[in-house]
Protein backbone atom coordinates (compact mmCIF):
# COMPACT_ATOMS: atom_id res chain seq x y z
CA UNK A 1 0.00 0.00 0.00
CA UNK A 2 1.66 3.37 -1.17
CA UNK A 3 2.50 6.06 1.63
CA UNK A 4 3.37 9.38 1.23
CA UNK A 5 7.43 7.96 2.10
CA UNK A 6 7.46 5.92 -1.58
CA UNK A 7 6.03 9.06 -3.35
CA UNK A 8 9.95 10.39 -3.64
CA UNK A 9 10.54 7.27 -5.70
CA UNK A 10 7.65 7.58 -8.20
CA UNK A 11 8.34 8.58 -11.91
CA UNK A 12 5.62 8.49 -14.14
CA UNK A 13 3.49 11.80 -13.55
CA UNK A 14 -0.32 12.88 -14.59
CA UNK A 15 -0.52 16.40 -12.92
CA UNK A 16 -3.88 17.96 -14.14
CA UNK A 17 -4.62 21.72 -14.00
CA UNK A 18 -8.28 22.65 -13.36
CA UNK A 19 -10.31 26.02 -14.56
CA UNK A 20 -10.56 27.56 -10.90
CA UNK A 21 -6.78 27.61 -11.24
CA UNK A 22 -5.83 29.02 -14.56
CA UNK A 23 -8.49 31.82 -14.85
CA UNK A 24 -9.12 34.82 -12.21
CA UNK A 25 -13.05 34.69 -11.77
CA UNK A 26 -13.69 34.48 -15.56
CA UNK A 27 -11.51 37.40 -16.50
CA UNK A 28 -10.13 34.57 -18.87
CA UNK A 29 -6.73 32.25 -19.10
CA UNK A 30 -4.06 34.42 -16.50
CA UNK A 31 -0.60 33.31 -18.13
CA UNK A 32 1.23 34.88 -15.21
CA UNK A 33 -0.72 31.91 -13.24
CA UNK A 34 0.83 29.55 -15.48
CA UNK A 35 4.32 30.20 -14.80
CA UNK A 36 5.00 28.72 -11.49
CA UNK A 37 3.27 25.21 -12.70
CA UNK A 38 5.18 25.39 -15.64
CA UNK A 39 8.54 26.35 -13.57
CA UNK A 40 7.39 23.36 -11.52
CA UNK A 41 7.03 20.62 -14.08
CA UNK A 42 10.57 21.69 -15.75
CA UNK A 43 11.98 21.27 -12.29
CA UNK A 44 10.46 17.78 -12.08
CA UNK A 45 11.34 17.03 -15.46
CA UNK A 46 15.29 17.83 -14.40
CA UNK A 47 14.78 15.74 -11.75
CA UNK A 48 14.13 12.74 -13.79
CA UNK A 49 10.14 12.27 -13.37
CA UNK A 50 7.90 12.17 -16.64
CA UNK A 51 4.89 14.67 -16.45
CA UNK A 52 1.88 14.46 -18.53
CA UNK A 53 -0.36 17.88 -17.86
CA UNK A 54 -3.78 17.64 -18.14
CA UNK A 55 -4.93 20.81 -18.62
CA UNK A 56 -8.31 22.85 -18.43
CA UNK A 57 -9.29 25.97 -19.52
CA UNK A 58 -10.31 26.16 -23.04
CA UNK A 59 -14.06 27.07 -22.02
CA UNK A 60 -13.14 29.52 -19.39
CA UNK A 61 -10.48 31.30 -22.36
CA UNK A 62 -13.09 31.24 -24.74
CA UNK A 63 -15.78 32.61 -22.91
CA UNK A 64 -13.52 35.84 -22.00
CA UNK A 65 -12.48 35.87 -25.36
CA UNK A 66 -16.04 35.94 -26.73
CA UNK A 67 -17.07 38.51 -23.75
CA UNK A 68 -19.51 35.83 -22.28
CA UNK A 69 -19.99 36.04 -18.65
CA UNK A 70 -21.71 32.77 -17.60
CA UNK A 71 -21.07 29.50 -18.83
CA UNK A 72 -22.89 28.60 -21.82
CA UNK A 73 -25.37 25.91 -21.70
CA UNK A 74 -25.69 24.87 -25.69
CA UNK A 75 -23.51 22.18 -26.04
CA UNK A 76 -22.62 23.76 -29.43
CA UNK A 77 -21.68 26.67 -28.14
CA UNK A 78 -19.57 25.38 -25.34
CA UNK A 79 -18.17 23.78 -28.25
CA UNK A 80 -17.34 26.76 -30.27
CA UNK A 81 -16.30 28.40 -26.62
CA UNK A 82 -13.32 25.44 -26.21
CA UNK A 83 -12.10 25.52 -29.86
CA UNK A 84 -11.73 29.21 -29.22
CA UNK A 85 -10.36 29.16 -25.92
CA UNK A 86 -7.78 26.19 -26.42
CA UNK A 87 -5.82 28.36 -28.77
CA UNK A 88 -4.94 30.59 -26.25
CA UNK A 89 -4.25 27.44 -23.77
CA UNK A 90 -1.23 25.81 -25.76
CA UNK A 91 0.22 29.19 -27.25
CA UNK A 92 0.95 30.11 -23.14
CA UNK A 93 2.06 26.52 -22.54
CA UNK A 94 4.62 26.26 -25.54
CA UNK A 95 5.71 29.79 -25.14
CA UNK A 96 5.98 29.25 -21.17
CA UNK A 97 8.11 25.70 -21.41
CA UNK A 98 9.75 26.77 -24.71
CA UNK A 99 11.12 29.83 -22.91
CA UNK A 100 12.75 27.17 -20.56
CA UNK A 101 14.26 24.81 -23.19
CA UNK A 102 11.42 22.39 -23.28
CA UNK A 103 8.93 21.28 -26.36
CA UNK A 104 5.56 20.69 -25.63
CA UNK A 105 2.74 18.12 -27.56
CA UNK A 106 -0.93 18.86 -27.94
CA UNK A 107 -3.14 15.79 -27.40
CA UNK A 108 -6.81 16.11 -27.47
CA UNK A 109 -8.40 13.07 -26.85
CA UNK A 110 -12.17 11.98 -26.68
CA UNK A 111 -13.91 8.91 -24.56
CA UNK A 112 -14.42 6.92 -27.53
CA UNK A 113 -10.44 6.59 -28.32
CA UNK A 114 -9.70 5.32 -25.13
CA UNK A 115 -12.61 2.66 -25.52
CA UNK A 116 -11.22 1.75 -29.18
CA UNK A 117 -8.60 -1.22 -28.54
CA UNK A 118 -6.47 0.23 -31.19
CA UNK A 119 -6.87 3.83 -30.90
CA UNK A 120 -6.32 2.97 -26.96
CA UNK A 121 -2.84 1.48 -27.50
CA UNK A 122 -2.35 4.23 -30.65
CA UNK A 123 -3.04 7.15 -27.88
CA UNK A 124 -0.63 5.31 -25.58
CA UNK A 125 2.15 4.39 -28.36
CA UNK A 126 2.35 8.37 -28.93
CA UNK A 127 2.16 9.17 -25.15
CA UNK A 128 5.00 7.22 -24.55
CA UNK A 129 7.03 8.04 -27.73
CA UNK A 130 6.74 11.76 -26.15
CA UNK A 131 8.16 10.89 -22.71
CA UNK A 132 10.83 9.18 -24.24
CA UNK A 133 11.42 12.26 -26.31
CA UNK A 134 11.59 14.70 -23.43
CA UNK A 135 8.29 16.76 -24.36
CA UNK A 136 5.44 17.73 -22.21
CA UNK A 137 2.41 16.38 -23.37
CA UNK A 138 -0.41 19.01 -22.97
CA UNK A 139 -3.56 17.24 -22.70
CA UNK A 140 -7.52 18.30 -22.79
CA UNK A 141 -10.83 16.70 -24.07
CA UNK A 142 -11.12 17.17 -27.79
CA UNK A 143 -14.20 19.37 -26.97
CA UNK A 144 -15.36 19.92 -30.89
CA UNK A 145 -16.63 16.62 -31.62
CA UNK A 146 -17.23 14.98 -28.42
CA UNK A 147 -20.91 14.67 -28.48
CA UNK A 148 -22.81 14.05 -25.01
CA UNK A 149 -22.43 10.48 -24.74
CA UNK A 150 -18.95 10.81 -26.18
CA UNK A 151 -17.61 12.62 -23.48
CA UNK A 152 -15.11 12.61 -20.26
CA UNK A 153 -17.40 15.63 -19.21
CA UNK A 154 -14.58 16.72 -17.00
CA UNK A 155 -10.84 16.61 -17.24
CA UNK A 156 -10.48 14.69 -13.58
CA UNK A 157 -11.94 11.86 -15.64
CA UNK A 158 -9.83 12.67 -18.54
CA UNK A 159 -6.72 12.50 -16.23
CA UNK A 160 -7.68 9.30 -14.49
CA UNK A 161 -8.05 7.00 -17.22
CA UNK A 162 -4.98 8.79 -19.13
CA UNK A 163 -3.14 7.70 -15.96
CA UNK A 164 -4.70 4.25 -16.80
CA UNK A 165 -3.45 4.91 -19.97
CA UNK A 166 -0.04 5.22 -19.28
CA UNK A 167 -0.12 3.53 -15.83
CA UNK A 168 1.26 6.59 -14.10
CA UNK A 169 2.25 6.55 -11.10
CA UNK A 170 1.12 9.45 -9.35
CA UNK A 171 -1.63 11.33 -10.48
CA UNK A 172 -2.35 14.64 -9.06
CA UNK A 173 -5.24 16.89 -9.46
CA UNK A 174 -4.38 20.73 -8.72
CA UNK A 175 -6.87 22.70 -7.70
CA UNK A 176 -8.48 25.86 -5.76
CA UNK A 177 -8.77 24.15 -2.60
CA UNK A 178 -6.07 22.65 0.05
CA UNK A 179 -7.31 19.38 -0.40
CA UNK A 180 -10.38 16.96 0.07
CA UNK A 181 -11.87 18.60 3.33
CA UNK A 182 -14.81 16.85 4.93
CA UNK A 183 -17.15 18.79 3.57
CA UNK A 184 -17.17 21.80 1.31
CA UNK A 185 -14.98 24.71 2.95
CA UNK A 186 -16.24 27.41 0.69
CA UNK A 187 -19.76 27.04 2.53
CA UNK A 188 -18.48 25.78 5.74
CA UNK A 189 -15.51 27.66 7.14
CA UNK A 190 -14.95 24.71 10.05
CA UNK A 191 -14.09 22.02 7.37
CA UNK A 192 -11.66 20.07 8.24
CA UNK A 193 -8.49 18.85 5.47
CA UNK A 194 -8.22 15.10 4.61
CA UNK A 195 -4.72 14.08 4.79
CA UNK A 196 -4.93 10.33 3.34
CA UNK A 197 -7.64 8.12 3.16
CA UNK A 198 -8.40 4.82 1.12
CA UNK A 199 -10.25 5.48 -2.10
CA UNK A 200 -12.85 2.88 -1.42
CA UNK A 201 -13.66 5.06 1.98
CA UNK A 202 -17.62 5.16 1.50
CA UNK A 203 -17.66 8.12 3.92
CA UNK A 204 -16.22 10.11 0.49
CA UNK A 205 -19.32 9.86 -1.11
CA UNK A 206 -21.02 12.18 1.48
CA UNK A 207 -17.99 14.62 2.02
CA UNK A 208 -17.65 15.66 -1.62
CA UNK A 209 -19.60 18.14 -3.28
CA UNK A 210 -19.79 19.91 -6.51
CA UNK A 211 -18.29 22.89 -8.20
CA UNK A 212 -19.83 26.57 -7.29
CA UNK A 213 -17.14 28.42 -9.02
CA UNK A 214 -19.05 27.98 -12.80
CA UNK A 215 -16.14 27.69 -14.48
CA UNK A 216 -14.90 24.17 -13.39
CA UNK A 217 -16.85 21.38 -14.03
CA UNK A 218 -16.70 18.81 -11.60
CA UNK A 219 -15.96 20.02 -8.05
CA UNK A 220 -14.79 17.15 -5.72
CA UNK A 221 -16.93 14.64 -6.84
CA UNK A 222 -15.67 14.57 -10.37
CA UNK A 223 -11.92 14.04 -8.19
CA UNK A 224 -13.12 11.34 -6.21
CA UNK A 225 -14.16 9.62 -8.66
CA UNK A 226 -11.29 10.05 -10.68
CA UNK A 227 -9.12 8.96 -7.91
CA UNK A 228 -11.19 5.77 -7.80
CA UNK A 229 -10.47 5.32 -11.50
CA UNK A 230 -6.84 5.73 -11.27
CA UNK A 231 -6.92 3.15 -8.44
CA UNK A 232 -7.72 0.60 -11.24
CA UNK A 233 -4.51 0.85 -12.44
CA UNK A 234 -2.91 0.81 -9.12
CA UNK A 235 -2.14 4.82 -9.04
CA UNK A 236 -2.44 6.54 -5.86
CA UNK A 237 -3.89 10.17 -6.32
CA UNK A 238 -2.85 13.76 -4.87
CA UNK A 239 -5.43 16.27 -4.57
CA UNK A 240 -3.73 19.34 -4.04
CA UNK A 241 -3.23 23.39 -3.70
CA UNK A 242 -2.38 24.57 -7.29
CA UNK A 243 -1.29 28.08 -5.54
CA UNK A 244 0.54 26.54 -3.01
CA UNK A 245 4.01 27.20 -3.08
CA UNK A 246 6.24 24.72 -4.80
CA UNK A 247 3.49 22.73 -4.28
CA UNK A 248 4.34 19.84 -6.63
CA UNK A 249 8.69 19.59 -5.18
CA UNK A 250 7.22 19.51 -1.42
CA UNK A 251 4.78 16.31 -2.95
CA UNK A 252 8.03 14.76 -4.62
CA UNK A 253 9.81 14.72 -1.49
CA UNK A 254 7.16 13.03 0.36
CA UNK A 255 5.44 16.03 2.31
CA UNK A 256 2.25 15.92 3.56
CA UNK A 257 0.24 18.39 0.90
CA UNK A 258 -3.13 18.30 0.15
CA UNK A 259 -5.22 14.49 0.52
CA UNK A 260 -3.84 11.47 -0.66
CA UNK A 261 -6.03 8.78 -1.76
CA UNK A 262 -4.66 5.62 -1.69
CA UNK A 263 -5.54 2.80 -4.05
CA UNK A 264 -7.00 -0.65 -2.70
CA UNK A 265 -4.11 -2.43 -5.00
CA UNK A 266 -1.03 -2.60 -6.13
CA UNK A 267 -0.46 -1.92 -10.28
CA UNK A 268 -0.01 -5.84 -10.83
CA UNK A 269 -2.78 -6.97 -9.84
CA UNK A 270 -4.85 -3.92 -10.57
CA UNK A 271 -4.04 -4.52 -14.37
CA UNK A 272 -4.51 -8.48 -13.83
CA UNK A 273 -8.11 -7.71 -12.99
CA UNK A 274 -8.86 -5.04 -15.72
CA UNK A 275 -7.16 -7.65 -18.48
CA UNK A 276 -8.86 -10.77 -16.68
CA UNK A 277 -12.28 -8.83 -16.32
CA UNK A 278 -12.87 -6.68 -18.81
CA UNK A 279 -11.71 -8.34 -22.43
CA UNK A 280 -12.46 -11.43 -23.95
CA UNK A 281 -9.74 -13.53 -25.01
CA UNK A 282 -9.61 -13.64 -28.79
CA UNK A 283 -6.37 -15.53 -30.08
CA UNK A 284 -3.73 -17.57 -28.46
CA UNK A 285 0.09 -17.40 -29.00
CA UNK A 286 1.96 -20.41 -28.21
CA UNK A 287 5.54 -19.81 -27.01
CA UNK A 288 9.17 -21.49 -26.87
CA UNK A 289 10.79 -22.50 -23.74
CA UNK A 290 13.09 -19.48 -23.98
CA UNK A 291 10.40 -16.84 -24.53
CA UNK A 292 8.43 -18.34 -21.34
CA UNK A 293 11.13 -18.12 -19.53
CA UNK A 294 11.55 -14.24 -20.05
CA UNK A 295 8.25 -13.83 -19.42
CA UNK A 296 8.38 -15.66 -15.95
CA UNK A 297 11.47 -14.83 -14.75
CA UNK A 298 12.28 -11.43 -15.95
CA UNK A 299 9.13 -9.88 -16.57
CA UNK A 300 9.70 -8.72 -20.34
CA UNK A 301 7.77 -8.08 -22.97
CA UNK A 302 6.92 -10.77 -25.02
CA UNK A 303 8.91 -10.96 -28.67
CA UNK A 304 7.85 -12.25 -31.92
CA UNK A 305 10.68 -13.97 -32.21
CA UNK A 306 9.69 -16.30 -29.29
CA UNK A 307 6.34 -17.16 -30.55
CA UNK A 308 5.89 -20.83 -32.58
CA UNK A 309 2.38 -21.06 -33.41
CA UNK A 310 -0.62 -18.04 -33.45
CA UNK A 311 -3.98 -19.00 -33.89
CA UNK A 312 -7.59 -17.16 -33.39
CA UNK A 313 -9.02 -13.87 -35.29
CA UNK A 314 -7.92 -10.99 -33.71
CA UNK A 315 -6.81 -7.25 -34.33
CA UNK A 316 -4.35 -4.93 -33.13
CA UNK A 317 -4.92 -4.22 -28.94
CA UNK A 318 -7.44 -6.95 -28.95
CA UNK A 319 -6.30 -9.59 -25.47
CA UNK A 320 -4.71 -12.86 -26.50
CA UNK A 321 -3.60 -15.97 -24.55
CA UNK A 322 0.12 -16.69 -24.30
CA UNK A 323 0.45 -20.19 -23.83
CA UNK A 324 3.88 -23.06 -23.39
CA UNK A 325 4.29 -25.73 -25.80
CA UNK A 326 2.05 -28.11 -23.61
CA UNK A 327 -0.85 -25.51 -24.28
CA UNK A 328 -1.03 -24.31 -20.54
CA UNK A 329 -1.76 -20.63 -20.04
CA UNK A 330 1.59 -18.66 -19.08
CA UNK A 331 0.33 -14.55 -20.00
CA UNK A 332 -2.47 -12.60 -20.98
CA UNK A 333 -2.23 -9.05 -22.98
CA UNK A 334 -3.07 -6.71 -25.58
CA UNK A 335 -1.08 -7.47 -29.13
CA UNK A 336 0.26 -5.20 -30.59
CA UNK A 337 -0.14 -6.65 -33.79
CA UNK A 338 -3.34 -8.39 -36.13
CA UNK A 339 -3.22 -11.89 -36.89
CA UNK A 340 -2.39 -12.22 -40.04
CA UNK A 341 0.43 -9.66 -38.87
CA UNK A 342 1.96 -11.97 -36.20
CA UNK A 343 1.68 -15.16 -38.66
CA UNK A 344 4.34 -13.64 -41.07
CA UNK A 345 6.43 -12.14 -37.98
CA UNK A 346 6.28 -14.88 -35.68
CA UNK A 347 9.80 -16.59 -35.14
CA UNK A 348 11.31 -12.85 -36.12
CA UNK A 349 13.67 -10.32 -34.48
CA UNK A 350 11.99 -6.69 -34.73
CA UNK A 351 14.36 -6.04 -36.74
CA UNK A 352 12.66 -8.08 -39.64
CA UNK A 353 9.55 -6.78 -39.17
CA UNK A 354 10.10 -3.80 -41.65
CA UNK A 355 11.33 -6.15 -44.07
CA UNK A 356 8.40 -8.71 -43.64
CA UNK A 357 5.50 -6.58 -43.31
CA UNK A 358 6.94 -2.80 -44.79
CA UNK A 359 6.49 -1.31 -41.70
CA UNK A 360 7.34 -1.53 -37.96
CA UNK A 361 4.52 -0.70 -35.39
CA UNK A 362 5.95 -1.52 -32.36
CA UNK A 363 8.92 -3.91 -31.55
CA UNK A 364 7.25 -5.30 -28.61
CA UNK A 365 4.57 -7.80 -29.88
CA UNK A 366 2.59 -7.49 -26.23
CA UNK A 367 4.41 -4.59 -24.28
CA UNK A 368 4.96 -5.86 -21.10
CA UNK A 369 2.78 -3.10 -19.76
CA UNK A 370 0.05 -4.64 -21.14
CA UNK A 371 0.81 -8.31 -20.04
CA UNK A 372 -0.26 -10.08 -16.96
CA UNK A 373 1.15 -13.52 -15.54
CA UNK A 374 -0.97 -15.69 -14.98
N1 LIG B 1 -15.30 18.31 0.43
C1 LIG B 1 -14.77 19.29 -0.34
N2 LIG B 1 -13.49 19.66 -0.16
C2 LIG B 1 -12.93 20.64 -0.94
N3 LIG B 1 -13.61 21.29 -1.92
C3 LIG B 1 -14.89 20.95 -2.17
C4 LIG B 1 -15.53 19.93 -1.39
N4 LIG B 1 -16.80 19.79 -1.86
C5 LIG B 1 -16.94 20.66 -2.90
N5 LIG B 1 -15.81 21.38 -3.09
C6 LIG B 1 -15.65 22.42 -4.13
O1 LIG B 1 -14.88 21.93 -5.23
C7 LIG B 1 -14.26 23.07 -5.87
C8 LIG B 1 -13.13 22.61 -6.79
O2 LIG B 1 -13.65 21.99 -7.94
P1 LIG B 1 -13.78 22.73 -9.36
O3 LIG B 1 -14.46 24.06 -9.21
O4 LIG B 1 -14.38 21.75 -10.32
O5 LIG B 1 -12.27 23.03 -9.65
P2 LIG B 1 -11.23 22.53 -10.76
O6 LIG B 1 -11.33 23.51 -11.84
O7 LIG B 1 -9.93 22.59 -10.03
O8 LIG B 1 -11.59 21.12 -11.20
C9 LIG B 1 -13.80 23.89 -4.69
O9 LIG B 1 -13.64 25.24 -5.02
C10 LIG B 1 -14.89 23.65 -3.64
O10 LIG B 1 -15.82 24.70 -3.58
N1 LIG C 1 -12.21 20.72 -21.71
C1 LIG C 1 -12.74 21.69 -20.78
C2 LIG C 1 -12.58 21.10 -19.40
C3 LIG C 1 -13.54 21.63 -18.39
C4 LIG C 1 -13.26 21.01 -17.03
O1 LIG C 1 -13.32 19.81 -16.77
O2 LIG C 1 -12.86 21.88 -16.13
P1 LIG C 1 -12.32 21.53 -14.65
O3 LIG C 1 -13.49 21.02 -13.83
O4 LIG C 1 -11.83 22.82 -14.21
O5 LIG C 1 -11.24 20.55 -14.77
C5 LIG C 1 -11.93 23.00 -20.87
O6 LIG C 1 -10.76 22.99 -21.27
O7 LIG C 1 -12.50 24.04 -20.56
Amino acid sequence: MISRSMIPFTRRWVVKIGSALLTRDGAGLERSMLVPWVEQITARRMAGNEVVLVSSGAVAEGMARMGWRARPKALHALQAAAAIGQMGLVRAYEDCFQARGLHTAQVLLTRDDLADRARYLNARSTLRTLLKLGVIPVINENDTVATDELRFGDNDTLAALVANLIQADLLILLTDQDGLFDRDPRAHADACLIPETRVDDPQLDRVAGGSVTGLGTGGMVTKVRAARLAARSGTPTVIAPGRGEDVLRRIGEGEGVGTLLVPFQGPQAARKQWLAGHLQVRGRLTLDAGAVNALREKGTSLLAVGVKEVQGAFNRGEVVACVDVSGREVARGLVNYDVQEVARIKGHPSSRFEAILGYLDEEELIHRDNLVLL
